[in-house]
């Protein structure tokens, strides 16, 4: 029997999955090395979390292999899948990760530095343990190609749109696990209006009618939209102008939009929502008080594109697990027919909603999708 390894590098985390190859593939095991950096942790299912001390995105690759290896002893692996952040304007649909491909997938790096390298650097590392296996890379823009053109471009001269300045979204692997389970469980709403909130490290929005992307609350970069553990978020392109002014590099804008900011900048205590729901520091209140301000402001917003609101679906670590930011989201929210049954949120329901809009709660699984695109790849 042969095996499908995922590997899917986030911003904090580096997830894996071993599946045995099938159409439906089959879970074999799964984990993450989460919390990367100083004190990071090796978290296996059906084993006790141990600490990993420092460990950055190529020390977690190789616990990850250490810990599959006896899982995957028995099985030649067939296949590896990776998360691929950026596709840019080429890619869309999963691709085989030729040198040709990589080659273009490097020239992205700098729309995504905390993940594409990664990504990239994971898939040497497979290459290296699996030199068989075919390597399939599965794209986070993805499901948002089709992406009407007013929520596609900027208002910029027209050649930038060209050369692929766009408003590419992301988390679309998740988007398409959600969707897909929204066509199995929730048919009606899987042909509705729904707004999906992917609320984990990174965190977007996406508003989603019949089942495809309509609207992103990322664009070009994973920088735009909601402020996340360590990004802005939206950002007026003014105050780029003003650091410029003042001297700051690019270089020293970028890490500060993407490692300073958001959550851990405004709190000055942590990028980590589990960290700050448990300070009484009034500057954790402040950080989650924009944090949620600006859900609900896209909430709003989305609703608006999709002309009324059916479903709202909540997940990512932050959005599967913190019944009390999903409480402040929903808050008040009556007038687009969206109210919280707080027993629910509180007992960790999958449904949570009491008004006509249905709101759920579904983890997502971004691993099974990457595991259903190498399977479909092996048999062609
Ligand atoms: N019980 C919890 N309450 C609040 N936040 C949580 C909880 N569990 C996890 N989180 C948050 O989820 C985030 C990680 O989300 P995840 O989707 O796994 O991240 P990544 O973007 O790296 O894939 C952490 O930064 C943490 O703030
Ligand atoms: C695109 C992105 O922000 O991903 P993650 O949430 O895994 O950091
Ligand atoms: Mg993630």
């Amino acid at each position: 029997m042969s095996a499908i390894l995922t590997l899917n590098a986030g911003s904090s985390s580096l997830k894996f999955a071993v599946y045995a190859t099938a159409t439906e593939p089959e879970l074999l095991l799964t984990g993450q090395v989460e919390n990367l950096g100083p004190v990071a942790r090796l978290a296996v299912k059906g084993a006790d979390p141990r600490d990993i001390g420092p460990a950055d995105h190529s020390v977690a690759v190789r616990a990850i292999l250490d810990a599959a290896a006896p899982v995957l002893g028995g099985h030649a692996v067939a296949g590896v899948g990776h998360r691929i952040v950026h596709g840019g304007k080429a890619f869309g649909p999963p691709v085989r990760l030729t040198e040709a491909v990589v080659a273009q997938l490097a020239a992205l790096i700098p729309l995504a530095p905390l993940h594409q390298p990664h990504n990239l650097s994971a898939l040497r590392a497979a290459q290296q343990a699996f030199p068989e296996a075919a390597q399939i890379g599965c794209f986070d823009t993805g499901f948002h190609r089709g992406h009407p053109f007013v929520n596609d471009t900027f208002g910029l001269p027209r050649r930038f749109y060209e050369q692929g300045v766009r408003r590419y979204g992301f988390h679309g692997l998740s988007y398409d696990y959600i969707s897909g389970v929204l066509a199995r469980d929730w048919p009606d709403l899987a042909r509705g209006r729904t707004v999906i909130c992917h609320l984990g490290n990174g965190a977007s929005m996406c508003a989603v009618k019949d089942g495809r992307s309509v609207g992103s609350s990322m664009g070009f970069s994973a920088l735009d939209g909601l402020p996340m553990g360590t990004r802005c978020g939206q950002l007026d392109p003014g105050v780029l102008l003003y650091m410029l002014d003042q001297g700051m590099t690019g270089d020293q804008i970028a890490h500060l939009l993407y490692t300073e900011s958001g959550l851990k900048g405004l709190s000055g205590i942590s990028h980590d929502m589990r960290t700050l729901l448990a300070s009484d520091d009034p500057r954790a209140a402040e950080a989650i008080d924009y944090y949620v301000f600006r859900i609900r402001r896209e909430l709003g917003a989305m609703a608006a594109v999709l002309g009324g609101l059916d479903g709202v679906v909540f997940t990512g670590g932050i959005g599967e697990n913190a019944a009390p930011i999903r409480a402040r989201v929903l808050d008040q929210m009556g007038f687009l027919g969206v109210e919280l049954d707080a027993a629910s949120n509180d007992a960790g329901a999958v449904s949570i909603g009491a008004g006509p809009v249905r709101v759920l709660v579904i983890p997502t699984d971004e691993e099974r999708v990457i595991a259903r695109a190498v399977a479909a790849a092996l048999t062609d």
